[in-house]
């Protein structure tokens, strides 16, 4: 299936919010003059009025504006919501598609909110619980920081075994209380988020807006919401930032983020300490390692070389101080999936009611790693292997971008508490992903064609 060019990172620029709004009205107000003599003057007007013809034509005119203008203000003040070509308010065929995608296949089964659904992690969790009979509604405002296309496909996938993708924004509380007031979830599997180390240098007004604004919006309507959600949530192995400490745990102090995407998944912590502090909502983050697989992100470097190198273009890999190669913890999907529902499943339920807090309520934090590091250069190679192809390196010094040099994680506590024990090597994980690249690209073997 050919779906369109993948971007580079920062080809789709992500559009943030305005910080101030241009008055576009004129400055000096009530400057227009009436003019007595011209042709639109009162007295021609009003000698027009006399002729029935056009008292009636008029007085029709003037009805018209006034049932427009009473729709208008009606409608600002109705919360009128238009997402995508879908509105929301009132709309019910809209609620019977939220109220049938979260029915409940199995006994305790779950009913989870799952944020960012279109995107990489949040296609394979929708997917995983839906497939095992929870209920699963998705929400993803399909932003173009990469190729939406490959977003709406997941959609695609996503709709055809039940689950419905609402298409809106965390950052739309009105659209949220909707949700809740439909469907008592459970849970809450907050995926969405402005993703990417790098790309915060160009636009780090999205990482402010999705990963701290969206995130304590969402919190708000989950601590509103009876029941309250436990919630479960995606934070990062870059808030590990210069830790230079191996393997890096959760023990570990993280407050030298090096990129304001770690900087911004870091201040999601101690908002969630917060929000379970005050009003007791049951909270888990995880922090995941450079998560890969099928229908990943084509802005991270395994997906954007595999493009490269099949269109023989050129990679720039990266290199640390002395000439030292980059690691990273590469972690397979299929392991993260894993450690997300372990999560949902033992998440205990949070405390409050009515936004007031009536007991203790959990907080936890994993590492969801593969605990086996490999270098950028031997992910190139293996890489090379699947696809039969060398790859053409322009090696160069790691520029100033918010990088680390190094990712390991320990994962006792995932572990320990969660039964997390990942299975899948990069070598495996790889073969799988190319598998499904060339197919979802339609790159046979032998073919050459640009995806
Ligand atoms: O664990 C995380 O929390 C993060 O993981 C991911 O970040 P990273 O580990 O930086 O992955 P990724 O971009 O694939 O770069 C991999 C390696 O290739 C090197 N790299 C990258 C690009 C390039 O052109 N050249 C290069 O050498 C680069 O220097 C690096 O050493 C997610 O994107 C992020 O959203 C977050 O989830």
């Amino acid at each position: 299936m050919a779906v369109g060019s993948i971007s580079k990172p920062g080809q789709y620029p992500h559009t943030a919010m305005p910080l101030s709004v241009q008055d576009n009205f004129p400055s000096t107000p009530g400057k227009a003059k009436l003019e007595r003599n011209g042709y639109f003057s009162f007295s021609r007007i009003s000698g027009r009025w006399h002729s029935s013809t056009s008292a009636k034509f008029s007085f029709w005119v003037i009805v018209l504006i006034f049932l427009l203008a009473c729709a208008a203000f009606q409608l600002k003040f109705s919360g009128f919501h238009t997402i995508g070509k879908v509105s929301w308010l009132n709309n019910p065929a809209w609620e019977k598609n939220v109220q049938h995608s979260c029915h409940v296949k199995r006994d305790e089964g779950l009913v989870v909110l799952v944020t960012g659904a279109a995107g990489f992690v949040g296609s394979h969790v929708s997917l995983h619980l839906k497939k095992r009979g929870d209920g699963v509604l998705g929400i993803d405002n399909f932003n173009s920081y990469y190729d939406p296309s490959l977003k709406t496909a997941r959609r695609a996938l996503l709709e055809k075994h039940g689950v419905f993708v609402v298409e809106g924004d965390i950052n739309d509380a009105a659209l949220l209380q909707t949700l809740f007031n439909l469907v008592p979830f459970t849970h809450v599997m907050h995926l969405a988020a402005q993703a990417g180390v790098r790309y915060a240098m160009e636009n780090p007004g999205s990482y402010v807006h999705s990963n701290v604004a969206g995130l304590v919006v969402l919190f708000e309507a989950c601590k509103n919401a009876n029941p309250q959600p436990a919630i479960v949530w995606a934070s990062s192995s870059s808030v590990y930032g210069l830790n230079r400490k191996v393997p890096f745990s959760e023990f570990d102090r993280t407050d030298k983020p090096a990129s304001l995407y770690a900087a911004t998944k870091k201040a999601g912590e101690v908002v969630a300490h917060t929000y379970n502090h005050i009003y007791g909502l049951s909270i888990t983050g995880l922090r995941f390692f450079t998560v890969y697989g099928p229908w990943g992100r084509p802005d991270m470097a395994y997906f954007s070389f595999t493009k490269a190198i099949l269109e023989g273009n050129t990679i720039t890999v990266y290199q640390g101080p002395n000439g030292a190669d980059l690691a990273r913890d590469f972690t397979y999907i299929d392991d993260v999936v894993k450690g997300c529902v372990a999560s949902l499943d033992t998440a205990q339920k949070s405390t409050g009611s009515g936004g007031k807090k009536k007991g203790i309520a959990q907080l936890r934090i994993f590492n969801l790693g593969n605990t086996k590091p490999v270098t950028v250069p031997d992910m190139v190679k293996i890489l090379e292997k699947n696809l039969k192809t060398k790859a053409h390196m322009n090696i160069v010094s790691m520029p100033r971008n918010g990088d680390v040099p190094f990712t390991h994680a320990n994962i006792t506590r995932a572990l320990q508490e969660l039964s997390y024990n990942p299975s899948t090597d990069l070598e495996t994980g790889l073969k799988k992903f190319v598998h499904w690249y060339r197919s979802y690209y339609d790159y046979s073997d032998q073919s050459r064609s640009t995806p």
